[in-house]
């Protein structure tokens, strides 16, 4: 990569030259001053925790040469340019795309944004496009992904300069496209800024992050956000079986699609039959037959195929290969004890997302089955889903244990406490609160006869307990496993 200088990376901004010489050469460009190494540039940005701004000292002192900033320092050091810009934190992906060479120009970028489905959508895209024969990359939840090379990763969305430089490292590596993941926080925190995206997807909203976003209404803007801001040139991908799908397309300049199993659509899907095998479906008029379970991946399948169709696919091939792709990791992922008792893994972590995988279980299981739910709800994020997630599991279960589930720097009694507010006395009977996860799981294989179901409910791929800061190695799969075994 060529070498650039700061009026090359400020390209598209309006800027204030504080002090310095912007034709200084850039080594590198980061947002973290931990980062930081010999003629760097550093962005101080006002984070929702943090304000950068008091890292600048310590940024110099390890060698950035050019800080991006809001607020001037009293004194400034000489040799050092200080640029002063309105909002830091939005400009940063520009300043990254320009450092990486604006990657979105030779990579077809299409983001998904919704409450549930878009790490099954990203995984399903990214398998589908490698089968079709392209080299593709993949932004998800679960990991970051260059073909077959793993970049771990720990948000949904990475932040703005990792996003250039993987998608930069994508291009490097010949990737004809790129499947992300645009949570809502990414889009309100300009995360995806400088990113020339070939498409956007809406799965559905439903109810999450209001610890975030204040209300449903800033929800919905914050992910139409992300379709305001499309090119002419772009497709905008929406559900319309939700009733935010609309919402998505209003002012939208690129050109509209809509998915549906429900309603009339440009794509439409009919879920034919729902097993733990998989389900079967009728898609723009073509039966197949995919390994991805639960009636509310009928929306997932669909999405992927519209999306291949919106990007020039052949409808046949693409549901070919689509039927021979496995689900994205803990997602209704299954294990069978040798007394025949069936273990359900999944991601569930919003009152819908539980409410769809456990209307699933009931629809697909037999009569006398009975469902044992083990589930928690996550510290420092949305309270008020608390007591919903503990309606929503002990209404479709007939047993349920409350348990833990990453409580960061909340106490996980107080946690528990009030997912309990939500369930009635007569439930109460049949709940058990037991804040150790792995006891809890034990506990649920202990009460279960052969043939009943235990759903395991909010982890899915994950392999930590996150408690104050530290994340202790835990699975959910790996704790029943051994349940299963005793
Ligand atoms: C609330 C939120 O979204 N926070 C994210 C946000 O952090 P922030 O702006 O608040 O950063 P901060 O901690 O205040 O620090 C401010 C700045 O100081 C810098 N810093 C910090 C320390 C230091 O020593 N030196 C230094 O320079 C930081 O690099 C940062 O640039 O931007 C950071 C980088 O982009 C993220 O790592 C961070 O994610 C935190 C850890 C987080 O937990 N985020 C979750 C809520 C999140 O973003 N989740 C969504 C998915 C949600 C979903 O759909 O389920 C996601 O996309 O992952
Ligand atoms: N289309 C869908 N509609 C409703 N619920 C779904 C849908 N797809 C998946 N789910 C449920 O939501 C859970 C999470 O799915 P997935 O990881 O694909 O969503 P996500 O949008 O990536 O979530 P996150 O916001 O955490 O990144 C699944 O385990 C399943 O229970
Ligand atoms: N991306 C989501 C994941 C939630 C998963 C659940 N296990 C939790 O910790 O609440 C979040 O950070 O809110
Ligand atoms: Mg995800």
């Amino acid at each position: 990569m060529e070498k650039k200088n700061i009026t090359q990376l400020l390209k598209g901004l309006e800027f204030e030259l504080v002090q310095g010489n912007l034709q200084q050469e850039v080594s590198d460009v980061q947002l973290d001053s931990r980062k930081l190494t010999d003629n760097s540039l550093f962005i101080a940005i006002k984070g929702n925790a943090l304000d950068a701004h008091r890292f600048i000292p310590k940024a110099i002192e390890l060698g950035a040469k050019t800080i991006l900033l809001e607020d001037i320092p009293e004194s400034l050091v000489d040799g050092v340019t200080y640029i002063k810009l309105n909002n830091t934190g939005q400009a940063a992906g520009l300043v990254a795309a320009n450092f990486y060479d604006n990657p979105s120009d030779k990579i077809k970028v299409v983001a998904i944004t919704g409450t549930n489905g878009k790490t099954t959508v990203v995984t399903l895209l990214q398998n589908l496009f490698i089968k079709l024969g392209y080299n593709t990359g993949a932004l998800t939840t679960i990991e970051n992904k260059i073909n077959d090379e793993v970049i771990p990763t720990k948000l949904t969305t990475p932040d703005p300069v990792t996003l250039q430089y993987l998608l930069s490292e994508m291009v490097k590596k010949n990737c004809s496209f790129c499947f992300m993941e645009a949570s809502s926080h990414a889009i309100v925190q300009g995360r995806l800024h400088g990113i020339q995206l070939t498409g956007a997807i809406f799965s559905n909203i439903s109810h999450d992050h209001l610890d975030y976003h204040g209300t449903m209404k800033e929800y919905i803007n914050a992910k139409k956000r992300l379709f305001d801001t499309l090119p002419k040139s772009a497709f905008a991908l929406v559900n319309i079986d939700d009733k935010r799908g609309p919402v998505m397309l209003q002012n939208c300049n690129a050109k509209h699609y809509s998915f549906a199993l429900h309603t009339m659509a440009n794509f439409k899907g009919k879920l034919i039959d729902n097993t733990f095998e998989g389900i079967q479906m009728e898609v723009n008029g073509h039966e197949a037959w995919f390994q991805l379970i639960g009636s509310f991946n009928a929306y997932n399948v669909l999405t992927a195929f519209a999306t291949a169709s919106c990007l020039g696919e052949d409808e046949i091939s693409t549901l070919q290969a689509l039927s021979e792709l496995k689900p994205a990791r803990g997602r209704f992922e299954q294990l069978v004890s040798p007394k025949n008792i069936r273990g359900i893994i999944d991601y569930a972590h919003t009152p819908d997302a539980l409410e769809n995988v456990l209307e699933t279980i009931k629809d697909i299981k037999e009569d006398g089955e009975r469902i044992i739910t083990v589930v928690g709800c996550g510290g420092d994020r949305d309270k008020s889903k608390r007591p919903i997630m503990a309606k929503t599991a002990a209404m479709l279960s007939e047993e349920v244990i409350l348990t833990s589930d990453n409580p960061r720097t909340e106490d996980p009694d107080e946690i528990l406490d009030e997912m309990q507010e939500g369930i009635s006395p007569t439930q109460a009977r049949r709940t058990q609160v037991i804040v150790d996860r792995k006891e809890a799981i034990l506990k649920a294989v202990e009460m279960a006869e052969p043939r009943d179901i235990i759903l395991i409910a909010g982890k899915g791929h994950e392999t930590y307990q996150e408690v104050n800061g530290i994340r202790e190695h835990f699975d959910d799969k790996e704790e029943l496993y051994k349940a299963f075994q005793q």
